[in-house]
This record gives structure tokens, sequence and C-alpha cells, in this order.
């Protein structure tokens, strides 16, 4: 079990990070989303051990983490990081690069286990190129598969498929995060995309402001969200006074409904301008104008610019809102 107490941590002068507190059991799956610069990458590193708290403590099955004031070489052997920064080394092979870690007085264990993470990254047929020669996606998954040659307890995730393509995208997190979830790995990923989290991952951490925000179930932070700035992770959100929804609502209440909640309909419900239309593949994203400003929202079809739509909210929306709301 991962526990975070108090933790507090500032880059010189400016604080970063205040008074953190949180639990991870093992196995569980934590996203850490919040705006850039809002403390991700710190956070990591700080459970990591490249970075020494200013206050508060880390700590893994009750053996607090030690910071590089105590630590020549950061990093615990039970947990790996996987940065940003991929950190390979370029001029050996993919191979070599994943099997770095393993011991070679198990040439058959390391083989097996080499060509097993090979096959997770889609890889096989690579596995003699240099690293040199990968483009950027492609480095970025050998340095996934390297961080998880060893099988860590703990796995920190930066920003891990900020480089691959949409196609291999999915297909690798189904591979990795299932293979986690096998494996009984406990994982913090932080994030800015989505999907990434809702089919992934169990609980959500929310950054703002320094501080902790949100810590909650994976489907509730995301069905309920409790603010505009938690929605916003998860695609185009609008904050409406109810009213605009449910003339029977309380007055002084705004709900947040996500672009894609909103039927759209050619009469009765909220009047709505078409001001911009955004295609989107499987569906248009649409901004408008209504008496309380800007929406948005999805269509099926192409609506016209300047053209008079009515927008629809299902009851059940409005009602799981608004018992969420403090
Ligand atoms: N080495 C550093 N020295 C001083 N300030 C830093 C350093 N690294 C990060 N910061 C600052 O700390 C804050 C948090 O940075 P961090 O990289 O943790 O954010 P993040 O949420 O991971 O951002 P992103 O989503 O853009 O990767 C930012 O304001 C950043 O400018």
């Amino acid at each position: 079990m991962l526990r975070v107490d108090n933790l507090s941590f500032a880059y010189q002068t400016a604080d970063v990070l205040e008074e953190l507190s949180f639990v991870v059991d093992k196995g569980e799956h934590i996203a850490v989303m919040g705006e850039s610069g809002c403390g991700k990458s710190t956070l990591l590193k700080l459970i990591y051990g490249l970075l020494t708290p200013s206050r508060g403590q880390i700590l893994w099955n009750d053996e607090m983490v030690r910071g590089p004031l105590y630590k020549l070489v950061p990093g615990e052997s039970y947990m790996k990081y996987l940065s940003q920064e991929f950190d390979l080394m370029p001029y050996t092979t993919v191979a070599e690069n994943i099997s770095q870690y393993l011991s070679v007085f198990y040439p058959k264990q390391l083989k097996e286990r080499t060509h097993e993470l090979l096959e997770m990254i889609e890889m096989t047929k690579d596995a003699q190129t240099k690293v040199k020669n990968l483009s950027g996606g492609q480095q970025q998954k050998v340095a996934l598969a390297r961080v998880l040659a060893q099988k860590p307890d703990l796995l920190l995730l930066d920003e891990p498929f900020s480089h691959i393509d949409n196609f291999r995208k999915n297909s690798l997190r189904r591979n990795l995060f299932q293979y986690l979830k096998d494996e009984k790995i406990t994982c913090l990923t932080a994030t800015h995309d989505h999907q990434d989290v809702l089919p992934f991952t169990d609980r959500i951490l929310v950054l703002k402001d320094k501080a902790l925000v949100v810590d909650g179930g994976t489907k509730k932070v995301y069905e309920s969200p409790s603010n505009f700035y938690v929605a916003s992770l998860f695609g185009e959100a609008n904050t409406l006074p109810i009213t605009l929804l449910k003339p029977y609502g309380d007055a002084k209440r705004d709900i947040i409904v996500y672009a894609h909640e909103f039927k759209v309909a050619n009469s009765s419900g909220l009047k709505t301008k078409v001001k911009k239309v955004y295609p989107m593949g499987g569906y248009f994203l649409m901004e408008g104008d209504t008496e309380n400003g800007r929406v948005f929202f999805h269509s099926e079809k192409e609506l016209k610019i300047g053209s008079k739509v009515y927008l629809n909210v299902s009851i059940e929306t409005i009602n799981k809102r608004l018992r969420e709301l403090p």
C-alpha cells in the first residue's frame, strides 16, 4: 500500500504541492489529472524519490521512501518510473534496452521476458533495431517495456502514450493495463487524456492550485464532476443555470452538462443559435449561442451555421447532477 501523508513540495521558493494526503491499495490503478503545470510530474517524482518533500512523507508498505538527500541513486527496487524523457541507450538495440536490468545469469528467462514485453508493445520485429533509429512513439514504447522488465510492485507513468499514434495507442493501453491488473501491479498514471483514464483506472486524483481537490472512483468523478474544472478534464463541458433546462428547478443552481449529453430537437428546450461546426469524425462538435452565453453540444448531423435548434438534457442526467451538488 502506498501512503502519502501531508505532502508539500516547493521548487526553490515556488510552492507546487501543499498538504496532499491519499492512500493507494495494492493493485489499484490511479489517474493523476489536472491542468498543465499543476504538479502531476512533481508528485510522481516525489513518490519515486527523485525529489525530497518540504513537509510530509511517503510510505510504501509502511517503509519510508527516501529522497535524493538520503540516497545516491534515486528510486527503490520495488518501483519504476517512466518519465517524459525516455532515458534509453540510443546506440544499443531495442532488445538490449528492454533487458538492461535483467540478470544475465539467467539467459533463458532474460530471453523469454524480453520477448514477452516485445509482444506487449507490438515490436517483436524491431528487436534488433538500434534505438537511435526509432521514432519518438517507438522509443516511448521501448521505455515502457523497460520499466516493466523487472515486474515492479509500483509503477509510475508520466504521460505514457503521449508520442504514440492513436491506432497503436489503443491496443497498447489495453495490453498494458490488462497486464498490470493480472500481475497486481499498482499504477499511478499522470495524464491529460481521458481515454487513458475512463476504461482503465479505478480512481482519479485531481490536482488544482497546489491541492488535491478530488480523490474519487473514476466512474463517479466522471458522472458527477464536482465542478467545471473537473468536468473539463473529460472533454467539452458546459455550466448552465438549472432553470434553463428544467423550469421548476431551483433558480440559483447551475449544473454541468457534457457536450454529448445534449439531445438536439427542432422545438422545445434550450434555444440555441448555431455559431460554429467542428467535424469530429463520427459526430459534429457544435458551438452555439444561448440566452446564457456559449454552449458546446454534439450533433450526429452537420447543422447549418445561423440555424436555430433546441437542446434538451435527460431528466436522469439532471437529477444525477443535482443530487451531487453540495
Ligand atoms: N525543475 C524545476 N524547477 C523549478 N520549477 C519547476 C521545475 N519543474 C517544474 N517546475 C514548476 O512546477 C510546476 C509543476 O510542474 P509539473 O511538471 O509537475 O506539472 P505537470 O502537472 O506535470 O505539467 P504538465 O501536465 O504540463 O506535464 C510548474 O509550475 C513548473 O513550472
